[in-house]
């Protein structure tokens, strides 16, 4: 992804270059990396949450993309720092949507077979294939992710970080997940259940509203008490709202995330009445 808007940043930064020819370099440098900060934030917040989080719980947050005009809710009190209960839990969701295997296929039409655990530790596949790159890409774009659900691929659950040495062994994500939450204490799915409205459980029956019977059966088996449920394992395993993938308690968290984000942020793109706002020639 990064060597993408490299790439992209290179091509705004040439257009802009032919249209101001007398433009120093740092200036050059800033206005196009503003314009793609811009295209970031545009795609994520029209493209990509409304299939991460819904439509109707982004209404809510007053966080959709305009048609028109400017967003005029940038609020200095906001904190836009990063929730760890988004971080240590709620945003790994995407280690569910991790494909194992990708076909990949060159910009010459080459095809071949990539296994993810080979990758860990190997920038050297990079440095000595030019064809790397693109091959991925297409293969990202080609390919289906996986289902977000509470499983995640092998490749990730028993051959993190594996190389040659490790001879077939690797590390597993899922627990370090649970692991890094407890390190942080954030809090326990339970308590940020309360906290966005989805009701606190006082029995693993009251879990019902969310998760799937078969689902609850097994949490019960390893958690002695309702309030014991680490934060991963429960937003991983509630049922995904009708209208987004993620479950009520893991899309209100990263919905909030993304909300302090906008309305704490007084360059966000499409901010109104700000020194540095685009203007509608530019937007
Ligand atoms: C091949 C794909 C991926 C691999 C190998 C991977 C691996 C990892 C590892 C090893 C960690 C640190 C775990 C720890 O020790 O606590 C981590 C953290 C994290 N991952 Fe992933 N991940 C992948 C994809 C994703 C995706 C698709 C997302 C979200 C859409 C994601 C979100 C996160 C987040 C939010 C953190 C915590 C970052 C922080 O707090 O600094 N990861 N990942």
């Amino acid at each position: 992804m990064h060597t993408l808007w490299v790439r992209e940043h290179n091509r705004i930064a040439a257009i802009l270059k032919r249209l101001n020819p007398h433009w120093r370099p740092n200036q050059l440098y800033e206005e196009t990396r503003r314009i793609v900060i811009a295209q970031v934030q545009h795609i994520t917040y029209s493209e990509w949450l409304p299939i991460i989080i819904g439509p109707s719980l982004m209404n809510k947050l007053g966080i959709n993309v305009l048609r028109n005009g400017y967003r005029n809710s940038y609020d200095p009190s906001v904190d836009p720092r990063i929730a760890s209960e988004f971080s240590t839990a709620a945003f790994r969701f995407g280690h569910s949507l991790v494909q194992g295997i990708y076909r990949m296929i060159s910009a010459s039409g080459r095809q071949s077979t990539l296994i993810l655990r080979n990758t860990f530790n190997a920038p050297g596949i990079l440095q000595n294939n030019p064809e790397y790159v693109d091959g991925l890409v297409n293969a990202l774009t080609l390919q289906n992710a996986q289902t977000l659900d509470s499983r995640i691929t092998q490749e990730l659950s028993n051959h993190l970080f594996e190389t040659p040495s490790t001879r077939g062994f690797g590390m597993d994500l899922m627990s370090l997940n649970i692991q890094r939450g407890r390190d942080h204490a954030i809090s326990t799915y339970n308590a940020m259940r309360e906290v966005f409205g989805v009701g606190r459980a006082r029995t693993f029956l009251d879990l019902k509203n969310t998760t799937p019977e078969e689902l609850i059966i097994r949490i019960q088996g390893v958690y002695r008490s309702v309030d014991d449920i680490d934060l991963w394992i429960g937003g991983m395993t509630e049922t995904s709202v009708p209208d987004g993938l993620l479950g009520p308690t893991f899309g209100n968290i990263v919905g909030r995330q993304f909300q302090v984000a906008q309305n704490g942020d007084r360059f966000f793109y499409d901010m109104g009445n700000q020194a540095g706002s685009f203007t509608p020639g530019k937007g």
